[in-house]
């Protein structure tokens, strides 16, 4: 499903990646963690063919990232804490337009619309405008413009930043149900709790690279931290202070 290959990113001559390699499967949701600047944005625009990697190499879905950009897009679904909406249209005018863009036909994207209602509790926003409402009405609309077209590969960049703890718990209890063959979903968080929640496996990146890939048990038993917290600092400190020895030699 995901299958990374020592990927790196310059921007000029900042090293942000530097050699990503994991994979991920379907059924799954995979956490990306790490602190500001870790790296976790430039990699998840990378896997959304949003920016292109310096090295290494990839495949989403079975697709290449580098030759196969289009076909990830349609496969692929991007929720990020930034983003907009049309203020002038309801969120039903909005989720019908996005049809558009994949080709849905009607009939598809009604029953869609209706789906996701259900799922996401969409209420009042299918019918106000986008400038009426809350930053909670507003993330869900942005979630169900993200995966109307049913992508194989949904992304999550800081998703729940700014919700209030209703609508952080209606993100959460939709990333969970979100399992499912042939689909992964991918959570990126600085939120510890959050990963712990919903995350089956994670992946710990600190200054470009992967300091960790496990299920949470496995990292909690090889770190011999209680929470994912603790052996997230704990994973961060040894690396920074073997750095630092590195450099001082
Ligand atoms: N367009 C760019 N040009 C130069 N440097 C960049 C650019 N985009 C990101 N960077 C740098 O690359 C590093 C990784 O940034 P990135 O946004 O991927 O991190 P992040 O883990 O998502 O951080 P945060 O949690 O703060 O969003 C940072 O040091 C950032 O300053």
């Amino acid at each position: 499903m995901l299958d990374l290959n020592g990927l790196t990113k310059e921007y000029g001559a900042f090293r942000a990646l530097r050699g990503v390699t994991l994979t991920a499967t379907d059924a799954e949701v995979f956490g990306l963690l790490g602190p500001n600047g870790a790296g976790k944005t430039t990699l998840l625009r990378i896997l959304a063919t949003l920016l292109q990697p310096t090295g290494g190499s990839g495949t989403v879905c079975g697709l290449d990232l580098r030759r196969d950009a289009e076909a990830i897009r349609r496969a692929v679904g991007v929720v990020n804490g930034g983003m907009g909406l049309p203020a002038r249209l309801t969120g039903r005018e909005i989720l019908r337009s996005f049809a558009g863009l994949y080709s849905l036909n009607r009939a598809h994207t009604e029953a869609r619309i209706a789906e996701l209602d259900e799922r996401l509790e969409l209420g009042r926003t299918l019918d106000i405008r986008a400038s009426e409402y809350s930053s909670g009405m507003k993330q869900k609309v942005v979630i169900a413009r993200a995966v109307l077209h049913d992508p194989a590969l949904l992304i999550l960049d800081e998703a729940a930043s700014g919700l209030d703890i209703f609508a952080r718990r209606s993100l959460l209890d939709f990333v969970q149900a979100s399992r499912a063959p042939g689909r992964l979903t991918v959570y990126s968080t600085h939120v510890m709790s959050e990963a712990e929640e919903v995350c089956d496996r994670v992946a710990i990146l600190h200054h470009g690279q992967l300091l960790t890939v496990g299920r949470i048990p496995e990292v909690l038993h090889a770190t011999g931290e209680r929470t994912l917290e603790r052996a997230f600092f704990e994973l961060v400190r040894a690396h920074d202070q073997r750095a630092g020895v590195a450099h001082a030699v």
